[in-house]
């Protein structure tokens, strides 16, 4: 166990952290960060004045809070320097790669072997970080060192920071919940109540179960923070960018209109594209994202994604749990 109490840091030596990615969520983890007295903190984004190597030189920790359609540049990028394999890659992205299915992690390891690989992830809305609100999270990685010195570095008392040894379910909780947060905005922009948003919520984390174990996640993570706990925040706050794409359609403006207004990351609009394109090769059931599905290549309404989600055959609640 690690002490991580408010204000132990005597014993941690300077660490240095660059942060690859300056949107919203990258600039509120080098706010966490910054909580740290002991950290050094560099936020760099393509359109920085530095290079890429002067910004990761000496590090002992490069995060990448790209979107996922930055993942492979920022992996070009990152190879083109003369990065350490000591250096600890932390991703923070929760996104799947359209044409290797691939998680953020996976796509990291592939081009950086020797590196140590940790997972970021949990129920996280950026503005609440950037209003210093309270906020737990997961650092995961198959080295438990390497999440243990992201643990330390990041724990505050603003935000206090489990470890855990899964990082494809970490990962994988963080992403596919965003399916479910358009799901969500769509429950409540049509008023449907509590009653169908906590049916909507149970059964969305077993279809999440499915195709994450399906992808090497444990089951167990599902129902930690990085699963259930994201899962939760973003399907019930306006402030999810997820959320905001069902609520707007519910409303009957138009995807193009509803992204427009948002103008920002939105990772579910891929995301389902990749988790349903498993689902159908795999034959996996994932009735909610196949809805969101239809709904988001205008094939359905909203009233009709509702309708055919209840008129599904019936069938026993647990019967093709993973569980
Ligand atoms: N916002 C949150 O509350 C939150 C919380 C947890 C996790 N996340 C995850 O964090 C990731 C980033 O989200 P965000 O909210 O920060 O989105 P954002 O504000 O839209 O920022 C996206 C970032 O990705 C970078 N990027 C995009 N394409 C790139 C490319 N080809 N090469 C290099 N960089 C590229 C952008 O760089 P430029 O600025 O140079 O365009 C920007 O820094 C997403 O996967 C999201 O799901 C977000
Ligand atoms: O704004 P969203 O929908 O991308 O959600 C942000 C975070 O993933 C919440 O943990």
């Amino acid at each position: 166990m690690i002490n991580t109490a408010r204000g132990d840091r005597v014993d941690m030596a300077p660490v240095t952290i660059a942060i690859i990615g300056a949107g919203v969520w990258g600039a509120a983890l080098a706010r966490l960060a910054r909580q740290n007295p002991q950290a050094i903190v560099r936020l760099w984004s393509r359109r920085s004045p530095e290079s890429l190597a002067e910004a990761i030189g000496g590090a002992n920790f490069v995060l990448s809070a790209v979107s996922m359609k930055g993942v492979s540049d920022s992996i070009t990028r990152l190879a083109a320097t003369e990065m350490p394999p000591s250096t600890v890659l932390i991703t923070a992205t929760k996104g799947l790669d359209a044409q290797s299915h691939q998680t953020p992690s996976q796509m990291w390891h592939s081009a950086f072997p020797q590196n140590p690989i940790v997972v970021l992830s949990g129920p996280n809305l950026s503005q609440e970080i950037e209003h210093g609100l309270p906020a737990a999270t997961v650092v995961a990685s198959y080295d438990q060192g390497a999440a243990e010195a992201a643990q330390r570095l990041f724990a505050s008392n603003v935000l206090r920071v489990y470890a855990n040894l899964d990082p494809i379910g970490t990962e994988l909780g963080g992403t596919l919940k965003n399916v479910m947060a358009i799901a969500a905005g769509v429950c409540d922009g049509l008023q449907l109540g509590t009653n169908a948003k906590a049916a909507l919520l149970t059964r969305a984390l077993p279809e999440m179960i499915r195709i994450g174990t399906h992808l090497g996640a444990q089951a167990e993570t599902f129902f930690g923070l990085a699963g259930l706990g994201d899962l939760l925040a973003t399907c019930n706050s306006a402030l999810s960018r997820n959320y905001q794409v069902g609520y707007g359609l519910a409303q009957g403006k138009p995807l193009d209109r509803v992204l427009a207004e948002i103008h920002s990351t939105v990772e579910g609009i891929n995301t389902v594209e990749v988790l349903v394109a498993i689902a159908r090769e795999q034959q996996i059931p994932v009735p909610i994202a196949r809805q969101v599905h239809r709904l988001l290549h205008g094939q359905i309404t909203p009233q009709q994604a509702v309708r055919a989600l209840i008129d599904r055959d019936l069938k026993q609640e647990f019967e093709d749990e993973l569980l």
